[in-house]
């Protein structure tokens, strides 16, 4: 069976490739070995069945042909990630996909492909994400929303034409249609994405975008016209009392706007006096990222507030961030109160400190000594207040001075990742199923960080299990985010569109520090010398043999599958090579996660949530 698969796989592959193949005879893909059994570059197995194919950046110029790989059964039964995003190729037989009816994630974003996307897309009833986007797709959507659990579809970039279909956007946490010829009314239910999933469509209307649709427009023109009454049936009368409304109307309509008018010149008054004590200045004040799934915490003008009557950024004031709970909050409040010491890092010391007038306790981050000019502190900062992602503990405030730097966040009671992995076992135990949920919240935050800020993505710089650290909900947070990163992302906006490539280092260091985790929670073993010492080890015990030795004894004394553990370590493995451009996207490593935790999901039941059991 696997060489029936290999032949159809060598056969995708030279016309993926223009018969060109992988160059370097160690990718595998040849007909003298087998995709599983020799670990071919891009695929992951499940066994002896092939699950994944991700290749994306490769360069492909050729064809992606549908019937060549979906129309061998055991292969089409047993693909559920195709991705191929940022090559170059183009479809054939598009509309055999269908054939592939296990696929959860259908990639192609960032290539050529053209014409019009098959009808046959919407059989697919497995997919939850669908990425067609930066390529020259046109015509109309078929009935995507026939896909019930579809919870990404991106689209943007590409020549569509016709309505966008109704889709059911309360299951989809990532949606985009911008830059193509969409026309016609936004769905109600579109409202659920801001503008910047609809931008430049010309032709589409209704909210949010500011076209207003033609049917809105006139009903708002029209208000006192009853359309069912021809107007030659008006009489004078009529005419005369409908004009006597409109005249009052308009009278009414004056003092309302001259009402609004000095009461906004008041607001205007007040504001300006609030942003003189404001320490923070306007554009740290960005509206969190707006897609759903980011239930990100709200900043609220009205949340911005300074504690100091110094304005500038390079004194010594404490600048609060974005918690409307600690107004009011002073330095010397941080001085004054409790502190206990949580830990020494290597970049500093964090504090554990209560301060009764907030009726909040905080964990202070002090790094001393540390060279970045208070100018870059505060530009690093301001950048990383204007991500908001639920999973990743924003710095309430902050402090700058040239001898030491505070960052003020709050104190998570539950401890860190590490705590949980290497404290006492005897209080936590920390099961399978709670690894793998704590693995692909990491991933898919890291994902959205890196990726799905377009240009703008940033990487943490200083990754591991003491910065992960877990709420009353046991949710893991990812702390001191991009705090750390060697800069190059300090710069404006357009200068990071420059630095993307230099930064694109640090996301592949990034892959390694969670490749790190991943090893640490599958062994249960201490990351030292930066993750060297435990990845070595890891790997001289797997050259021999593939072996339950090198897991956890925790995980394998509470019956967790061997198999789901081979999985996540291979994907671990992947990301520790030596080599950063061998080591996969961050992208990459979560669609192999959530492969995994699907098939864990698929197994147990009645797993909820995550189950960390406490005595
Ligand atoms: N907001 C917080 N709530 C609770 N504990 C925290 C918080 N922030 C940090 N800690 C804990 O404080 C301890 C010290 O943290 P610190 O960041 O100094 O150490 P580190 O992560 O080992 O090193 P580094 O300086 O490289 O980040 C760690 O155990 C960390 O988990």
């Amino acid at each position: 069976q696997e060489e029936l698969v290999r032949n159809v796989l060598v056969e995708f592959m030279s016309k993926l490739s223009n018969n060109n193949g992988f160059s370097d005879p160690n990718m595998g893909w040849s007909s003298s070995s087998l995709p599983c059994k020799d670990n071919w570059r891009g695929i992951t197995c499940d066994q002896t069945k092939v699950k994944y194919i991700v290749l994306d950046g490769f360069g492909f110029s050729g064809f992606l042909d549908a019937r060549v790989l979906c129309n061998e059964q055991s292969l089409a039964e047993s693909l559920q990630i195709l991705s191929l995003k940022d090559n170059s190729i183009h479809g054939e037989n598009l509309d055999e996909i269908a054939n592939c009816s296990q696929l959860t994630q259908l990639l192609i974003g960032g290539n050529q492909f053209s014409g019009s996307l098959p009808n046959s897309i919407s059989q697919l009833k497995n997919l939850k994400s669908l990425d067609i986007s930066r390529n020259k797709f046109s015509g109309p959507l078929p009935d995507l929303p026939e896909i019930s659990d579809l919870e990404a579809f991106l689209a943007q970039n590409n020549q569509f034409t016709g309505a966008i279909p109704n889709f059911d956007y309360s299951e989809l946490s990532l949606f985009n249609v911008s830059n193509n010829n969409f026309s016609g009314e936004i769905p109600d239910r579109g409202i659920h994405f801001d503008i910047r999933s609809y931008l430049n469509n010309p032709q589409l209307c209704g909210a949010p975008v500011s076209n207003k649709c033609r049917s809105s427009l006139a009903s708002e023109s029209e208000p006192s016209a009853p359309p069912d009454k021809p107007k030659d049936g008006i009489s004078n009368d009529q005419i005369l009392m409908y004009s006597g409304y409109i005249l009052i109307g308009l009278a009414v309509l004056f003092l309302i706007l001259i009402w609004l008018y000095k009461r906004g010149k008041k607001n205007d008054e007040k504001l300006e006096a609030d942003n003189r004590v404001a320490a923070v200045d306007d554009s740290i004040i960005k509206p969190s990222f707006s897609t759903v799934e980011l239930k990100a915490r709200e900043i609220s003008k009205s949340g911005i507030s300074t504690i100091s009557a110094d304005q500038s950024m390079v004194s010594s004031s404490l600048i609060v961030l974005t918690s409307p709970e600690v107004n009011g909050l002073r330095f010397e409040n941080l001085l004054k109160a409790p502190a206990e010491l949580l830990g020494r890092g290597n970049h500093g010391s964090v504090y554990k400190v209560k301060c009764e007038a907030q009726g909040m306790t905080f964990a202070v981050k002090r790094i001393k000594d540390w060279t970045i000019s208070s100018h870059d502190f505060k530009q690093r900062m301001r950048r990383l207040d204007q991500v908001k992602h639920p999973n990743v503990l924003p710095a309430i405030a902050f402090y700058s001075s040239r001898q030491e730097k505070l960052l003020v966040y709050e104190y998570q009671p539950n401890g860190s990742l590490f705590r949980l992995i290497h404290g006492n076992q005897s209080d936590q135990a920390f099961d399978w199923e709670s690894r793998i949920l704590v693995a692909s919240t990491i991933a898919d935050t890291l994902v959205f960080m890196h990726d799905q800020l377009y240009y703008d993505g940033i990487a943490h710089g200083n990754l591991k299990s003491s910065n992960i650290l877990l709420n009353t909900n046991m949710d893991p947070l990812i702390s001191e985010y991009g705090l750390m990163v060697v800069d190059n992302q300090d710069q404006s906006i357009v200068a990071s569109v420059n630095s993307f490539q230099a930064s694109g280092e640090k996301f592949k260091e990034d892959v390694y520090a969670f490749g790190v985790i991943l090893l640490e929670m599958l062994t249960g073993k201490m990351a030292l010398n930066n993750g060297l010492d435990l990845d070595s080890w890891v790997l001289a015990v797997v050259r021999e043999e593939w072996t339950v030795e090198v897991f956890d004894r925790n995980l394998i004394g509470q019956g967790a599958s061997e198999e789901m553990m081979v999985n996540l370590l291979q994907v671990a493995i992947k990301c520790v090579n030596k080599s950063p451009q061998a080591r996969p996207s961050m992208n990459q490593v979560a669609l192999m996660i959530r492969g995994i935790k699907d098939d864990d999901d698929d197994r147990s039941t009645d797993v909820s949530g995550l189950s960390i059991i406490t005595r």
